[in-house]
């Protein structure tokens, strides 16, 4: 299946930077709409500079996130909602945030801020 790029764009340009970005660990949901990525942090206070860093950025270029916050990660989802589909602004975001996250410093999901065990089922 093809992404659904927004109409008014430059088609081949969002498609390139799409395929960069799938390279890079982001990945389009089913209907091949938005974008989304997790990021995996060793602390909850890294999980949540990156979640002010996109919001900053999404400010200044007026274009908004979707994202679930989690005690070790993240995920971020990018789509656009007029002209309905992918779009520069999407590819662009996506590739602000890889490089954002890579400034704060990810780690891999197995190295990632964890709960402790579920609790115990004994009574004592
Ligand atoms: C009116 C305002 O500019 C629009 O609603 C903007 C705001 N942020 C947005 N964010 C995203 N992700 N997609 C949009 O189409 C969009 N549109």
């Amino acid at each position: 299946m093809q992404p659904k790029i927004s109409e008014g764009q430059d088609e081949s340009k969002v498609k390139a930077e799409l395929e960069v970005l799938l390279e890079n660990g982001w990945e389009l949901n089913g209907e091949q709409i938005q974008l989304g990525k997790t990021y995996y942090f060793k602390t909850y206070t890294k999980v949540l500079d990156l979640h002010t860093c996109i919001g900053v950025g999404s400010k200044s270029k007026n274009h908004h996130s979707k994202m679930i916050t989690d005690f070790g990660s993240l995920t971020v989802y990018w789509t656009t909602h007029k002209p309905r589909g992918l779009s520069a602004k999407d590819t662009f975001m996506a590739r602000y945030c890889d490089d954002q996250a890579q400034l704060i410093g990810t780690v891999g999901q197995s190295d990632a801020q964890k709960c402790g065990p579920p609790p115990s089922s004994r009574n004592d």
